[in-house]
């Protein structure tokens, strides 16, 4: 049998010259302890591009002080308000994070002016419609935004203008103040009895239905992910599109603006609502054809209109349906109540200061979005997940093309209760970080990954297991398909590269290798030794690190047969040079070795 001995230079993998403690980072980690010493995984990481200093967050729009004070405590912050985009572009150089509203397009260009320093936005709001998502993942850039502080505005600002609307509330004050008396011009219509249909029934859309019920309305709605639960638990009937439009004397749009919802309203979609139909617009300009719109107004097929957002903000000034009479505009002020500013300036800092300091964000757009307390769970098994793939590309050798992976986990909990999405990627980023000369993070990996061609499936098995039932997974396996290995030993029978580990005590392990079970923690670097099993194997690898002075941090040796072959994984807490390598690789009983950086 042709013995093999390899080593892994890290001269051969450029991206494997990582200092954990190289002073230009900032590390990323859980708002919890990591459960072992070493350094927090890379997969969070952001980086600040001077020593020790605090990161800079660039504020492109008002922000209450709240929300600055908060960030104050562990930020540099720079307000700088209405920046042109070339201003914009020339400042985010030199920034972490960047802080806007609906006013500032965060685009393509702002990420590549960024090289690389930018690191989150934070949108304080709901809409991400100005920010190139696409262009933000490829970038490794985090977005987060603020969900949930502005819903109660928005959805009262809604009522205020379905009311307002319904009674010329507007049109009359400028008529007074015009000094006229046009009572019989400006009769209104009543609401109650009258049919409001909500078009997106999500966190705006579902406060508008409530209120919109105390009004005495029949509301209906129409939402095609919304759950009919939801709905019924306050009184709202779920419908097609086709029969919300037809019945409704009320329209209140609160979908997001995406390619589906792109111009929704449109002369084909007006013709098709009931003659004198009533339209509000909180959400997005974007999701009414404005010129359909102008010509139902003018056709009488729409009474009335009224808008708080524009396909552009701010509309010309000569803009005819912001000029039409029967149409009332306010300059999107949904979410400008004083209470929801303050509440959505703390929800973004605290997301943009956790995100700088490693915390993954509950709403991440960009990002897997796991709930807290699956995060908090997952916690150790997100690290092992990491080292897994990271473990296993490296034993790939070097001119073997990787196509993709297989993640098998086994769980005493059924596939379905299973939630590996935070796994699967810190797989991704685990094997795609040292093959890929881009900062690869949770954020990029999969974008980097398919730009690569590389596939990865994923397996959940359900088996009970004593000692880990209760925990949300049991083992996690890594299979590299077809390659070629450095290391023979950890390919199946079936011609894959296969690593496995498990959580003990909340530390990673490995314990498995090919078909060779070790138990190693997965802490700083790993040598792996195939020899033949004799004594004294352990004493002359040892002495041989001793004499380098490198602390061994642990040693498993895992055997078929006695006498036959055996599988020495050492931890090692320094890395070995080349000349250490290859003294351990002329020890005769050795038939192959291979050194991983974790
Ligand atoms: N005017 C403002 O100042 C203001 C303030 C807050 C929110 N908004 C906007 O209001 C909208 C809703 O915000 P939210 O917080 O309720 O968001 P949300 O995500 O909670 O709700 C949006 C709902 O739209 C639904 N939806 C998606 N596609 C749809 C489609 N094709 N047809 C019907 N429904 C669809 C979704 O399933 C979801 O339930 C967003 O566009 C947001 O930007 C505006
Ligand atoms: O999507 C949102 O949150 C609203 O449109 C509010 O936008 P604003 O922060 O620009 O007021």
């Amino acid at each position: 049998m042709a013995i093999s001995k390899a080593f892994f230079s890290s001269s051969l993998h450029p991206s494997l010259h990582y200092s954990p403690s190289r002073p230009t980072t900032v590390s990323l980690h859980f708002p919890f302890p990591f459960p072992f010493s070493a350094a927090p995984s890379r997969n969070l990481r952001l980086r600040c591009d001077a020593a020790d200093s605090k990161p800079t967050v660039l504020i492109a729009e008002k922000l209450s002080d709240s929300g600055l004070d908060l960030l104050r405590d562990s930020a540099d912050v720079d307000c700088s308000y209405g920046l042109s985009p070339d201003q914009l572009a020339a400042k985010i150089a030199s920034c972490d994070a960047l802080i806007v509203r609906s006013g500032t397009k965060v685009s393509r260009e702002v990420f590549e002016a960024a090289k690389g320093r930018l690191k989150v936005v934070g949108r304080a709001g709901v809409g991400i419609d100005n920010v190139d998502l696409q262009a933000a993942t490829e970038f490794g850039c985090l977005v987060v935004n603020a969900p949930t502080a502005n819903t109660v505005a928005a959805a009262e600002h809604g009522i205020a203008l379905l009311t307002s609307m319904a009674r010329n509330v507007a049109q009359a004050d400028a008529s007074v103040k015009a000094g006229k008396w046009q009572r019989n011009k400006y009769v209104g219509v009543s609401l109650v009895g009258k049919t409001l249909a909500v078009m997106g029934f999500g966190k705006v859309g579902s406060e508008v239905a409530r209120r919109a019920r105390g009004l005495g309305m029949h509301v209906i709605a129409h939402d095609p992910y919304a759950p009919a639960e939801r709905a019924r638990a306050l009184g709202v009937e779920l419908v097609s599109f086709d029969d919300a439009i037809a019945t409704a004397d009320f329209i209140s749009l609160h979908m997001p603006l995406t390619p589906t919802t792109d111009k929704m309203f449109n002369d084909e979609t007006f013709a098709r609502m009931k003659r004198g139909v009533r339209i509000i617009n909180v959400a997005r300009g974007g999701v009414i054809d404005e010129d359909a719109l102008v010509r139902a107004l003018d056709n009488g097929q729409v009474a009335q209109a009224a808008l708080d957002v524009f396909t552009e903000e701010p509309p010309a000034k000569d803009s005819k349906l912001v000029l039409h009479e029967r149409v009332i505009v306010t300059p999107h002020l949904g979410a400008s109540t004083v209470e929801a500013q303050e509440g959505v300036a703390i929800e973004i800092a605290e997301a943009v200061v956790g995100a700088l300091n490693g915390e993954l964000a509950s709403t991440a757009v960009n990002a897997p979005m796991v709930p807290p307390e699956v995060l908090s769970e997952l916690a150790p098994y997100v690290i092992l997940a990491e080292k897994l793939g990271r473990l296993a590309v490296q034993l790939v050798a070097g001119e073997s093309g990787i196509k993709g992976a297989k993640v098998v986990y086994t769980s005493s909990r059924d596939p379905e209760d299973l939630d590996t999405r935070l796994l699967r990627a810190m797989v991704t980023k685990g094997i795609v970080e040292p093959i890929s000369s881009s900062f690869v993070n949770i954020i990029n990996a999969d974008y980097i990954a398919k730009q690569r061609g590389l596939n990865f499936a994923e397996e959940r098995i359900k088996r009970e297991q004593n000692g880990l039932n209760g925990t949300p997974v049991n083992s996690i396996q890594v299979q590299i398909p077809h390659v070629g290995s450095l290391f023979a030993s950890a390919v199946t029978d079936a011609g894959d590269i296969q690593v496995e580990g498990k959580v003990r005590d909340g530390v990673p392990h490995l314990t498995k290798i090919g078909s060779y079970a070790v138990d190693v923690s997965l802490e700083g670097n790993l040598i792996l030794c195939r020899q033949v099993d004799q004594p004294g194997m352990i004493g002359k690898v040892g002495g041989i690190l001793a004499s380098q002075n490198i602390n061994v941090s642990f040693m498993s040796v895992g055997r078929t047969f006695r006498g036959k072959q055996a599988i020495m994984a050492i931890g090692v807490d320094e890395e070995p040079n080349k000349e250490t390598l290859e003294k351990i690789g002329t020890i005769p009983a050795i038939e192959e070795f291979v050194f991983l950086k974790l």
